[in-house]
């Protein structure tokens, strides 16, 4: 799995690949590693596959429950100390968990990290999984904080790419999403094939 997300003038851009393994064997090519918990909350998957869409739903369950009860949406710190709790009574149990919370509430756009020890960590930039070290080489060199939105999404595809290009573990399709003050929007899903034969044009058209 290759997953990312950053903060930039624009809000949040979070992308990942869709692929689930089983050692060698491919699982799926088409899983939702972002996940929608509510209109202004977004998180992102990676580690054990049942661990990670288990305790989604849970996640997810905990954010309704306090709108429900306190007539607002939960603050992304607080959702982001929700999990990590909840992770953390876990510790050493094996659970294998690298979840990214993204949103927007009344203190703006925020971006946490929870992971297996119930760390939970606030930042600007991430990348989560077997795939991240290659995302990473894209991300750093291309990340400015006053990318338009277009450079970032195409950021966070390409950096996506070249981990399903690299990391055996990573592939299938590259969705992008972008949180926003008015809430996430879908940018794109593509397939990784395609966007290997789209940047390979682009490099031949630009080297001749
Ligand atoms: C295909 C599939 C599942 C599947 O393939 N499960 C295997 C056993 C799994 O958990 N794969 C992990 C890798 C893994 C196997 N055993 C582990 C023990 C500990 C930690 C990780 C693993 C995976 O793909 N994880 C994805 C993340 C992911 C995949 C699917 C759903 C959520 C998150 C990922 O991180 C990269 C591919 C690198 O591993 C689980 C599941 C639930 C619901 C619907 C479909 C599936």
């Amino acid at each position: 799995t290759t997953t990312l997300g950053f903060q930039y003038q624009g809000g949040i851009v979070l992308a990942v690949d869709s692929r689930a393994t089983g050692g060698q064997f491919i699982g799926s090519s088409t899983m939702k590693k972002i996940v929608e918990i509510n209109d202004y909350l977004l998180g992102t998957l990676a580690g054990g596959a049942a661990d990670c869409v288990y305790w989604d739903r849970v996640l997810a369950k905990q954010c309704r429950t306090y709108e429900l009860r306190n007539r607002e949406r939960i603050s992304i710190a607080a959702a982001s100390k929700l999990l990590s709790n909840m992770i953390y009574n876990f510790k050493g149990m094996g659970l294998s968990i690298g979840m990214m919370l993204a949103g927007w509430d009344k203190r703006g756009p925020s971006l946490y990290y929870v992971d297996s020890e119930g760390a939970r960590t606030p930042g600007k930039v991430f990348s989560v999984g077997s795939g991240s070290i290659y995302a990473f080489g894209a991300l750093d060199s291309g990340y400015r904080w006053d990318l338009t939105d277009e450079e970032a999404y195409e950021l966070g595809r390409r950096s996506i790419y070249h981990a399903t290009h690299r990391d055996a573990y990573s592939g299938g399709i590259v969705r992008v999403y972008h949180m926003k003050s008015t809430g996430w929007v879908h940018i794109s899903d593509q397939d990784c094939k395609d966007l290997h034969y789209m940047y390979q044009e682009q490099k031949e058209k630009g080297l001749n």
